[in-house]
């Protein structure tokens, strides 16, 4: 029997987040930026698969299988144009065996969590440094303790520069900056960098608190300027913290596996 090849998708905030994968095998990752209007539209008006592989994969080609694609989305409106493509699964918290999730919990935080459990086992904490930067728990029992959500690395810097007259929009620092800053820039960069960092220590300390074992894995674009971070200013934590960059997709592979494909 040939083996099964599909692709995942999860549709962030800022950009999409690609995986291949051959069964359960995470094969290759990517992010691409959301498709240009002409795309879409292209997209939207292919009535089916001949259509779609001829207007949109491989103008020319005549018989192409389109892999499946395992979709998890938390930006509804890209959502709508997917649903176009003949071979889509898309994945809901329902179909994510976590207990005690409200209903407007964030797929992507489900699945990140559901892969962390299922990696190193529950209880975990998922710290997700995307758009948004989201803490999401669950206990030994599998059940949602809670989170907390505030504006991840990069909309800290762009909200200020945007929303005020003297204040520019910084670029987000690779290394530790100055705290004690004489500078516009190096302030900025010091009053969120320093914040955020206090900030997600005091939430792990807590985890760390109730479930003294706990795994916590960190994940989303930010992870590894957070790390660094981390490293410099509170290198006990960081040696805590166990990092993964394809912490959803993980989630998507347990999903996958649990449709016994
Ligand atoms: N090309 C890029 N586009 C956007 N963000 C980027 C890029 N490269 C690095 N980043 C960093 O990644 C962060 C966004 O993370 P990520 O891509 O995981 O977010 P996302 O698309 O909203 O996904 P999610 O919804 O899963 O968090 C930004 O704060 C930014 O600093
Ligand atoms: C918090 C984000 C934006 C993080 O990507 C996403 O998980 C989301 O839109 N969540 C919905 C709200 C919630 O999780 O409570
Ligand atoms: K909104």
């Amino acid at each position: 029997m040939s083996k099964s090849h599909w692709l995942a998708l999860m549709i962030g905030n800022s950009r999409l987040h690609w995986a291949w994968f051959i069964e359960e095998v995470l094969q290759f990752a990517w992010d691409t930026e959301y498709l240009p209007v002409s795309v879409v539209q292209n997209l939207a008006s292919c009535q089916n698969i001949t259509d779609f592989s001829r207007k949109i994969l491989a103008p020319g080609a005549i018989n192409i299988t389109l892999p499946p694609i395992y979709l998890a989305s938390v930006v509804p409106q890209a959502t709508i144009i997917w649903q176009t493509y003949p071979n889509l699964h898309e994945i809901t918290l329902d179909q994510v065996p976590l207990q005690g999730v409200y209903p407007t919990l964030g797929i992507d935080r489900a699945l990140a969590l559901w892969g962390a459990g299922a990696t190193w086992g529950f209880p975990a904490l998922v710290i997700d440094a995307g758009t948004a930067l989201t803490f999401t728990g669950a206990n030994s029992d599998r059940t949602l303790v809670g989170g907390a959500i505030l504006p991840g690395v990069r909309l800290q810097f762009q909200s200020l520069g945007e929303r005020t007259a003297a204040l520019p929009v910084v670029s987000t620092p690779k290394s530790l900056p100055p705290r004690w800053a004489l500078n516009t820039p190096e302030s900025i960069q010091s009053g969120v960098i320093y914040t955020l960092m206090a900030g997600i220590k005091d939430f792990v300390c807590d985890w760390w608190q109730a479930f003294p074992r706990s795994c916590v894995a960190i994940t989303g674009g930010d992870r590894a300027l957070l790390l660094n971070y981390f490293q410099a200013q509170y290198p006990d934590i960081a040696a805590k913290l166990t990092s993964e960059p394809h912490l959803i997709f993980q989630g998507i592979r347990c999903y996958w596996v649990s449709r016994g494909e």
